[in-house]
């Protein structure tokens, strides 16, 4: 994973490897989990201003104030940043940290209480795991948010705060899907991660963990990386776009001698059996090409998470089913597989959706979560833009990302105001 290894960070607004002036930047957020670590930040901007009707204004100091709780706060301008990092490479995202002066920016307003001074938000496994490695190294609190509220959190926020978050994906068709304030909930909330968690989302803070499985975006990349050799996930993606599963795959149509199986809706190009034609031929590992074993394995798995996700929205009767984690990356084979999984075994009737900023969902949920806070909290006040560039983060260099990989590149601008 060349250039990927390290961290990648999106429209890097100073032109990339320039560490903004200290007090710019502020509310630090990490999502550690057991593949990889996602960072939020915000980061102050004058260069621009834009008013309540989406005008931009001169650069120079917002004259804009908002009232909340009878009180008045200046609205700030700015982007809300995300990068990632492999988890078993935590010290790139310290350094990270430490090249970028993430943790010393801030506190614009309030001077916060002794015990929280260089604490951030952090969430995932890792706020636990890696606590004593972040106090250590950068003198960082890790101050724990749970990790199905702050999914939770980002899910929601952006589904109502960013225009064009959430989409179909069928048939190569990608359609955005107009979401309706008043009626987002009840949703299923599918996160493939390492693992997999299914939640039943109410409303704002109100969820329940239904279910999960183990067999997930750890199980893909890793068996993958045992089958295929490949030396990064973005190589085993990129692999099973060229390979063709029928090779591996036991159809329907193998065992019934090329006929569909139309009493019960099973058209003969339906795996019967992932892997299938595997004990059937007297082959080796290496008589099949990484190819089609990587394409065999992601739609196994797509599939899989597909089937279980309809049947939990059956369960609590639910229509939508929202697709989250780093897993799908944006993948159209995946999308498509998950979409075809739910259309197929629903009849139709629940849809599958994914989201842009599909991995940030707990780091954003994190984020957020500064706003709970009665000191230094932040809110956000309007998303204004969206602003793709083609710019990613390894030490001080900065690469072109992966085309088509919408969260590579991208960086959320926004007004904002702190309590
Ligand atoms: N660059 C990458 N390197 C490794 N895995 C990647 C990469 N990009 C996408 N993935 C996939 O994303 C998965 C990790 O997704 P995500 O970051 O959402 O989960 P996590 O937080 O690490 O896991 P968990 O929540 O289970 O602790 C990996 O298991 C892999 O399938
Ligand atoms: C353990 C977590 C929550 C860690 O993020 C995740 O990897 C997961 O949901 N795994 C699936 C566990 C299960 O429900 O079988």
């Amino acid at each position: 994973m060349e250039g990927r290894s390290s961290g990648i960070e999106r429209n890097l607004e100073d032109g990339g490897s320039k560490a903004l002036a200290p007090d710019e930047i502020s509310h630090l957020a990490l999502d550690i989990g057991g593949t990889l670590i996602k960072l939020v930040y915000f980061s102050r901007n004058d260069s621009w201003s834009v008013d309540d009707k989406g005008a931009k204004s001169p650069k120079g100091d917002s004259p804009l104030r908002v009232s909340c709780s009878n009180l008045d706060y200046p609205i700030l301008y700015g982007r809300i940043h995300f990068a990632k990092f492999e988890t078993s490479k935590v010290n790139e995202c310290l350094e990270f940290i430490r090249s970028k002066k993430l943790l010393h920016g801030g506190r614009w307003h309030h001077e916060a209480p002794v015990s929280d001074k260089n604490g951030i938000k952090a969430t995932g496994g890792g706020a636990y795991k890696f606590a004593d490695l972040f106090k250590e190294n950068l003198g960082l609190n890790l101050d724990k948010e749970d990790e199905m509220d702050c999914l939770v959190g980002g899910a929601n926020f952006l589904l109502k705060a960013v225009h064009h978050e959430a989409f179909t994906y069928m048939d190569g068709q990608k359609e955005f899907v107009q979401i309706d304030h008043n009626d987002l909930y009840p949703y299923l909330l599918v996160n493939i991660g390492s693992g997999v968690s299914m939640l039943k989302v109410d409303g704002d803070g109100k969820f329940e963990r239904v279910s999960g499985t183990n067999v997930g975006g750890g199980t893909f990349w890793g068996l993958g990386r045992l089958l295929t050799k490949c030396k990064s996930f973005d190589e085993l993606l990129q692999l099973s776009h060229q390979g063709n599963n029928r090779v591996i795959d036991m159809l329907v149509g193998d065992i019934y001698g090329g006929m569909d199986y139309s009493k019960f809706g099973l058209a003969s190009t339906t795996i019967a059996s992932s892997f299938g034609k595997a004990i059937s031929e007297n082959k080796e590992l290496e008589d099949y090409r990484p190819e089609d074993v990587a394409r065999s394995l992601l739609r196994m798995i797509s599939n899989n998470i597909g089937q279980i996700s309809y049947l939990n929205a059956l369960r609590f009767g639910l229509k939508r089913i929202f697709f989250g984690g780093f897993f799908i990356r944006g993948h159209a084979y995946t999308m498509d597989t998950i979409s075809v999984a739910v259309h197929f075994w629903s009849k139709g009737e629940a849809k599958a959706m994914f989201l842009r900023h599909e991995g940030f969902l707990g780091a954003l949920g994190a984020f957020m979560s500064y706003e709970k806070n009665n000191y230094d909290g932040l809110v956000v006040h309007q998303l204004v833009e969206q602003v793709s560039t083609s710019a990613s983060y390894s030490g001080d260099k900065i690469h072109s990302s992966l085309a088509g990989d919408l969260n590579d590149n991208e960086s959320i601008g926004c007004s904002v105001y702190t309590t």
